[in-house]
């Protein structure tokens, strides 16, 4: 193992099928993706496409069949569970939809409580200086059943950042919560990425979600058959809504935003000037996110 590596993340021809025999299916086709440290990468697609078994794969909670994934320069594909326990702990945070705080702990102690998992000191006045920038420092002490949806994913959050992981895994962050609430939460993972360099892979559903992300990633049929820069929320949508329109009956063209692999997309070209050590890249795809750029504000099309 070692961890010396400009990507937060790098899966190399990943592969996992579930099931056996005629049931099996190809949840990941030999994806190959690589996220740079300090961007905040959106994973779409349709339902079945794979995106939770590649958050699965890619935060070793689950194996791939072939392929490697590699965390923080850390091969993954080797590591015994011991190993990989370890890993989640000190280099991985995780937000879910459904927060999955622990109703019996106060908010504070639910954000120390990895950092007291791994065996590391809890900086008291660091928990609660992350809580206040999140806007709940007059919270600190309350259960999360007295929070509203919103503030428990933010504690969700404070949870996930507190010991500064090499990448941020987000499944859904939003997914439970009224508009305000999500934006709120989107913020503040926008600023995470732009303020601190966070690293944050978040699977979504939603193209106004994807949008506070530096780049999409498509997946259809457990393949990534596009990729967006700059994203912005109708883009987004359009493209969703090409990848989830169903199958025309053959003779017609494809649809056109599902394409073979090895195609390199126009919305994913490397603009000219842009590092490529800053880029987000796929299988088979050019160099496509730009490096996170502070104080970003362009969000502008939906009124965010
Ligand atoms: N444990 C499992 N056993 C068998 N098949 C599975 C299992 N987990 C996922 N699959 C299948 O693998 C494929 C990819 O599933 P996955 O959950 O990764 O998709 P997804 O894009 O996250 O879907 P959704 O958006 O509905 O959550 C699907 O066809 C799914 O039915």
């Amino acid at each position: 193992m070692t961890n010396k590596t400009t990507h937060a993340l790098e899966l190399h021809d990943v592969t996992k099928r579930h099931g056996a025999g005629d049931t099996a299916v190809t949840a990941l086709d030999r994806v190959s993706l690589s996220i740079p440290h300090g961007t905040f990468t959106a994973v779409m697609g349709p339902s079945g496409s794979g995106k939770s078994t590649l958050l699965h794969c890619a935060a070793g909670l689950d194996r791939p069949d072939s392929g490697s994934v590699v965390l923080d320069g850390y091969e993954l594909t080797d590591a015994d569970e011991t190993a990989l326990t370890r890993l989640r702990r000190e280099r991985m945070g995780f937000v879910f939809q459904s927060f999955n705080l622990v109703p019996t702990l106060t908010v504070a102690q639910n954000v120390a409580l990895p950092l007291e998992f791994a065996g590391r000191r809890v900086d008291e006045r660091e928990v609660r200086g992350l809580l206040s920038r999140l806007g709940l420092g007059d919270r600190l002490d309350h259960r999360p059943a007295e929070l509203s949806g919103g503030q428990q994913q933010r504690v969700a959050i404070a949870r996930a950042m507190l010991s500064r992981p090499a990448v941020v895994f987000a499944d859904e962050p939003t997914g439970a919560l009224d508009t305000q609430a999500a934006r709120d939460v989107l913020h503040i993972l926008r600023e995470a990425v732009d303020a601190s360099g966070q690293t944050i892979v978040m699977v979504t559903h939603d193209p106004v979600a994807g949008a506070y992300a530096d780049a999409v990633v498509f997946f259809s049929d457990g393949r990534i058959v596009d990729s967006m820069t700059r994203p912005d929320p109708a883009s987004v949508a359009a493209r969703m809504a090409r990848l989830s329109a169903p199958v025309r009956p053959s003779g017609h063209a494809p649809p056109s935003a599902v394409r073979p692999s090895g195609h390199v997309p126009s919305s994913a070209v490397r603009q000219s000037g842009q590092a490529p050590s800053s880029s987000v890249r796929t299988s088979g795809h050019a160099p496509s996110a730009p490096a996170p750029q502070n104080g970003r504000a362009r969000h502008g099309g939906d009124g965010r």
